[in-house]
């Protein structure tokens, strides 16, 4: 059996191999910072991630009006592709090949590694907080599932947080689908689920037929795939034919959409998808990398704060670049406060403290931060079961993966998560746990000071929470070892991991520096709330059920991390303390809200009390939806591209 080395090389072999995701590598002419800063913009978008990459291609296609685009760009990009990125299986390659040279997440050409403040209900432990810093942002490294959350959590960003109908799910939804170039799941005997019928797959008017990025559904399978969903119908559940129309609760019969292009097999993402090279090429859309935005800068001249232009750095030197008509921060939810902060809009006694001139008093940047956390479990299974191990532990599975994904971009190497769904708490828990532990988050709520925002959300998550409708935990099967304890020779695994899809914890980022180079204090204040950890307690619980159900339960020898001694809801509760992670999806930290819930952005993402400033990114979600959020936040830019031409036209 081939050793981990023998793996690693033939996968740096391979780092080689496949050939670019762009229609051509002759477009992109990279400007320099002096260059670029002589240009006289329309429009300056600071972060050429999810967001920022839609909006420099929607901004940049207008002929009326017609604007000169700007992108700044912290990270890199390489316009002949880049395998790291673009091979799905890479995605986890730190993980499988044990190695993080081979993995774009951990690895600092590709990765900010932010790294969150102690978390004091997780025994202090800092938790490493990957986010893209390359163009395309978060969408080059993410684990490309493509789904969308429920429609209630949507229709709440217009009708309980005050922006309208146009930010509901009927008003997103056009959205949602001008992203996406949608490729239905297989049916009949090649389906997942064998004998799945064209009634039974996602409703294809739900869906996109010409948008920039590729979605599409595994067309390899483990051993493990099939049964991961039977055992949840043998349990009791139901399946979900349609996650993506509204209703995203429990698992999808076809496995969940994925942002990978079928053709290819290649990751789709916001740069090999927005930034193609014919839009390289126009010419009133330039891109500079390697360039740090550092603050806002402001009209002297103006009594309200309007800004002009920003400042940022590139290989130590420090340039300024005008906007005439808009700044749009785009670089994160974990960025974009940091960058407003800096420029004096945020909380004035935290800038007052920091020396920092207040150019507006707006205390809610930064705050309101809302993650999905997660939790893990490991399962020995079947010695000699089809497993995704395999990749790492058989070079000659290895080696006819590598050329089967070289030569038809198929095969092992495509292999993304696709077996997940939301469960409502009630749909795992008992009804006596349920209602202690709503009696006991009331008490909580009591004696907390709550913000008006956090009075609406948390009305609402109450609601949602009793009515069991609306999904809570998320579970995930991944058919491989390796995430909760090392793999150990040929042995073959499973891991089930939920996500916390409504936290009750709100966290916040907020600088604690003048240095714009620094990472900002990160602190989701994971499980600071009771309820929270509770319910990830029956998240936990729920694993080991899922693990019962047949046929998967023939598989499954043992636990491994965590071990069989873990069984109670204190056991549980201790190994969340001990291994509970982000999922990567941070939101809120500018919320899109009106002024009187303590709102960063209005309805069409102006920043409050500012002209000529948006922030359009992540963190403008003003309430998490149960689900990952890339698809949403590529629909959040397109709209706010139609509004942002709107107000310029
Ligand atoms: C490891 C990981 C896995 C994930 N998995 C999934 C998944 O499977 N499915 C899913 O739906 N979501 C997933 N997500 C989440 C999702 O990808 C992100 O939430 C989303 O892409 C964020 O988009 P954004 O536009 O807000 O920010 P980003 O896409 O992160 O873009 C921000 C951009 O701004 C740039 N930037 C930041 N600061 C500055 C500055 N000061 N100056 C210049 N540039 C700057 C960055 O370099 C970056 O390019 C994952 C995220 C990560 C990190």
């Amino acid at each position: 059996i081939p050793s981990g080395v023998a793996a690693r090389a033939q996968a740096s072999h391979l780092v080689q191999g496949p050939t670019s995701t762009f229609e051509s590598a002759e477009a992109f002419t990279e400007v320099t910072p002096s260059a670029f800063a002589e240009y006289q913009f329309d429009v300056i978008i600071v972060g050429g991630g999810t967001a920022g990459m839609v909006l420099a291609n929607r901004l940049s296609a207008s002929t009326s009006p017609s604007l000169k685009v700007g992108v700044v760009d912290a990270g890199t990009f390489n316009p002949n592709g880049d395998p790291l990125i673009d091979v799905p299986i890479y995605n986890s390659g730190s993980i499988i090949l044990n190695n993080s040279s081979m993995s774009t997440i951990g690895n600092p050409q590709y990765d900010w590694m932010f790294q969150s403040v102690p978390q004091a209900a997780l025994n202090n432990r800092i938790l490493d907080y990957p986010r893209g810093k390359v163009l395309g942002g978060s969408t080059a490294i993410n684990a490309m599932a493509w789904q969308r959350g429920e429609q209630e959590e949507y229709d709440a960003w217009g009708n309980s947080f005050g922006n309208g109908n146009g930010w509901t799910f009927a008003g997103l939804l056009p959205y949602f689908q001008r992203t996406e170039t949608w490729t239905p799941p297989r049916t009949g005997d090649d389906a997942l689920l064998n004998g799945t019928d064209p009634s039974q797959i996602p409703a294809a008017s739900d869906h996109g037929f010409s948008g920039p990025v590729s979605t599409s559904y595994n067309t390899f399978e483990t051993a493990l795939d099939a049964p991961s969903i039977l055992a949840t119908v043998s349990l009791g559940y139901p399946l979900n034919n349609n996650p993506d129309g509204g209703n995203s609760t429990f698992l999808a019969r076809s496995g969940i959409t994925r942002s990978v292009d079928p053709q290819t097999g290649k990751r789709s993402y916001a740069a090999s998808a927005y930034y193609t090279s014919s839009i390289q090429s126009r010419p009133n859309l330039n891109v500079v990398l390697n360039s740090t935005v550092t603050n806002i800068i402001w009209d002297p001249k103006s009594k309200t704060p309007k800004a002009i232009g920003v400042q940022f750095v590139n290989n130590g030197q420090t340039y300024s670049v005008a906007a005439a008509k808009q700044v749009i921060l785009s670089a994160g939810s974990l960025k974009s406060p940091q960058i407003l902060e800096l420029s004096g809009v945020g909380d004035a006694n935290r800038l007052n403290q920091l020396n920092i001139p207040v150019v507006l008093d707006l205390p809610q940047v930064g705050e309101n931060m809302i993650d999905h956390p997660t939790t893990a479990a490991g399962y020995e299974v079947q010695n000699g079961t089809f497993t995704l191990d395999l990749i790492s532990n058989n070079q000659t599975f290895f080696d006819e993966q590598e050329a089967l994904y070289n030569s038809t971009g198929t095969g092992a190497f495509t292999y993304t998560a696709q077996i997940s769904g939301s469960f409502p708490l009630k749909s795992i828990s008992d009804p006596e746990v349920y209602s202690a532990m709503r009696s006991a988050l009331d008490a909580a709520l009591e004696s907390m000071t709550l913000t008006p925002l956090q009075q609406a959300q948390y009305d609402l998550l109450k609601t949602w929470a009793d009515d069991g409708k609306v999904g809570w935990v998320m579970p995930v099967m991944l058919p491989r070892g390796g995430l909760t304890s090392v793999p150990e020779g040929d042995k073959r695994y499973i891991t089930v991991a939920f996500y916390l899809l409504h936290e009750f914890a709100r966290g916040s980022v907020h600088i604690n520096t003048t240095d714009p180079l620094t990472m900002p204090l990160i602190d989701p204040k994971y499980m600071s709330m009771e309820w929270d950890l509770e319910a990830q307690t029956l998240g936990g619980h729920f694993l080991r059920t899922w693990v019962t159900g047949s046929p998967l339960n023939d598989f499954i020898v043992a636990p491994t991390v965590p071990d069989s001694s873990v069984v109670t809801d204190a056991d549980w509760q201790n190994y969340i303390r001990e291994s509970l992670v982000t999922t990567h999806h941070p939101i809120g930290t500018t919320a899109m809200a009106s002024q009187s819930l303590g709102g960063v952005v209005d309805p069409r993402l102006n920043v409050y009390g500012t002209q000529n400033l948006r922030v359009v990114d992540a963190g403008v979600i003003p309430m998490t939806v149960g689900a990952p959020i890339q698809a949403t936040v590529y629909a959040i830019a397109e709209k706010a591209a139609g509004l942002i031409l709107e107000d310029l036209a």
